[in-house]
């Protein structure tokens, strides 16, 4: 009975679909086993704040080694034991504002698959006239292709964080998700994803509960955030949870005028109109021949699937033709990338291409000599517009940024700090945020630079990413395993010249800082990297204003003057 009442008046279990799925049958009963039936001491969990008038008993809800066991009996008859849950022994309670959340009954660590949670899915029409009406509103998230999906088992029990320890990834073939630990999770911590820049609930966030509910303050910012804070999930998911925005997020979409940011835009020097040929800025890029125009669609898939159809190239057209041939724009790499096997082509070969698209009919006429151009007549330096949600985004990751500044000086390092936050706009780009200290003082490495440590960090974790031939293939091509492509960079300090240099090769988007480095800085101090006559990506630079209001409301680390 205990059990009944227990899913009976869980969020998603024992539904009409669930029993559809036979396979869904099988793991949610090895649920229940280990949850009810066992007397093991280490598999109950009481919760401290009192137990009556909770919609269950709370108890552990992962099996023992000996269940664990019939699991896999069960699912080596054919099955897939991936499909086995609560693999990471975790379990249930209750926290004060925010529900059931999902605990570490033991350590886990980084990058451990935690739990594949099956999904349900509904229609749009279904959901729009039942499901959105119901509790299930609270659980269900957008799937892919737009219907609505409900994760069943521990995934429907995750509560949010702006700085989630678990990532996820939505498997859409086996329609299930995923859930993978982002960092190493200790003991009783509670396990959380994120669920959007979007939220339809005030969030208890940023805040560690244990199992004992005592509260502790998060590693990583303890402020609370209305609007959700810097993290994100793995998949699409930018509005992972449908729900309605309150009022707290009315404005998050409200336009800010330009005077109203926290920080300024640096102005690089505008574009020159090139005019002359000797003032055209050139790189060398690859080209292959395509004999035969039968070639060329399957040419530009494979270019596409190939991940060289980037934006570094998108001013220049692709395919040049000539007479009966044409030939393909490859990319700019020191060595020449992979073809496709089985196409008859030429052999790849270098050519100097154009570095910016054409701003005038003449620099469009001489540009296409080189390489057929893109023709951007009103391209000038025109700031991005931002949004209150946008600069909330930011203004958490400079408070980030501060508070592990202050931490750098107690371990003796220079109180520089870099931090790429997961995206405000295209969340999918970075499930995780990632920080990185100055540490050249510890390793006596002078190279070891806040900038150039995160840039490691995120490249080493984006090429995890990849599937594993995918990266023996990236891992070939020259800096595809340290872009920063379309992330923003948070530092303490302005960026050092070999610094910006890095930042501008790894195609960051856009760069903002807190303390000015007029003597050594490569983004706007000393020299602007970006602006420099033959780089071959730019970037914007933002310097945050309270830098510039003589060190007002900056940690005493920052504000004193320091020579890197
Ligand atoms: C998917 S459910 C998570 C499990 C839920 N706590 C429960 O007891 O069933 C999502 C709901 O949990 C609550 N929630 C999740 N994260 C929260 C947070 N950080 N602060 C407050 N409430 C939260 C919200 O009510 C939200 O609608």
């Amino acid at each position: 009975m205990e059990l009944e009442r227990l899913l009976g008046r869980g969020p998603v279990l024992y539904s009409r679909h669930l029993l559809l799925r036979c396979r869904f049958v099988v793991c949610v009963q090895l649920r229940l086993d280990s949850a009810d039936v066992s007397n093991g001491a280490s598999r109950l969990r009481h919760v401290s704040n009192g137990m009556a008038g909770l919609p269950f008993t709370a108890t552990t809800i992962t099996d023992s080694p000996a269940n664990r066991e019939d699991a896999q009996e069960i699912h080596s008859d054919g099955g897939d034991k991936d499909w086995i849950l609560n693999r990471q022994k975790c379990y249930v309670n209750v926290l004060e504002g925010k529900g059931r959340g999902v605990f570490a009954s033991q350590a886990i660590p980084a990058q451990t698959l935690i739990e594949t949670s099956p999904v349900l899915l509904f229609t749009k029409e279904e959901y729009e006239d039942h499901g959105r009406h119901t509790l299930l509103d609270h659980y269900t998230f957008t799937w892919r292709d737009g219907r609505m999906a409900l994760a069943l088992g521990l995934g429907s029990l995750f509560n949010h964080s702006g700085q989630p320890n678990v990532s996820f990834s939505i498997d859409s073939a086996r329609e299930c998700i995923t859930y993978t630990s982002a960092r190493v999770i200790n003991l009783d911590e509670e396990l959380c994803i994120f669920y959007g820049h979007k939220l339809w609930f005030d969030p208890v966030d940023d805040i560690v509960y244990t199992s004992n509910s005592q509260r502790g303050t998060s590693e990583l910012n303890d402020e609370a955030d209305p609007w959700g804070g810097l993290a994100r999930i793995q998949g699409n998911t930018a509005d992972l949870i449908a729900g309605t925005p309150t009022k707290l997020h009315r404005k998050i979409d409200e336009l800010v005028e330009e005077g109203g940011l926290p920080f300024t835009w640096k102005k690089l020097a505008l574009q020159k109109e090139e005019e002359h040929i000797d003032d055209i800025e050139l790189v060398q890029a690859w080209v292959v021949d395509i004999p035969e125009q039968k070639h060329t669609a399957t040419m530009l898939k494979w270019l596409k699937q190939s991940g060289l159809d980037g934006d570094s190239l998108s001013h220049l057209k692709r395919i040049r033709r000539q007479g009966p041939s044409s030939s393909l724009l490859l990319d700019t790499s020191q060595v020449p990338p992979g073809l496709p096997p089985g196409i008859c082509l030429g052999a790849p070969y270098q050519l100097p291409i154009p570095c910016h698209p054409a701003l005038t009919e003449t620099s469009l006429r001489l540009k296409n000599t080189f390489w057929p151009t893109v023709f951007a007549p009103k391209r000038k330096w025109e700031p991005e517009r931002w949004t209150w949600g946008k600069i909330r985004w930011a203004s958490d990751a400079m408070n980030h940024l501060k508070k592990e500044s202050v931490k750098a000086t107690t371990t003796g390092e220079l109180p520089i700090v870099a931090y790429v936050p997961i995206p405000y706009e295209d969340d999918a780009q970075l499930s995780r945020p990632f920080v990185a200290h100055d540490t050249r003082t510890s390793t006596r490495h002078p190279l070891r630079h806040a900038a150039l440590n995160v840039i490691r960090k995120v490249a080493d974790f984006r090429a995890r990413q990849l599937p594993a031939k995918a990266a023996q293939e990236e891992a070939s091509k020259n800096g595809t395993q340290y872009l920063l492509t379309g992330l923003s960079l948070f530092i303490t300090h302005e960026p050092c010249i070999m610094c910006a240099m890095a930042l501008l090769h790894s195609r960051v988007k856009e760069v903002f800082y807190l303390v000015p480095m007029p003597k050594t800085g490569g983004c706007g101090g000393a020299v602007c990297v970006p602006s420099l006559k033959g780089v071959n990506h730019r970037f914007s630079i933002g310097v945050w204003k309270h830098s510039l209001d003589e060190g007002h409301d900056l940690p005493a680390a920052l504000a004193s003057e320091i020579d890197a």
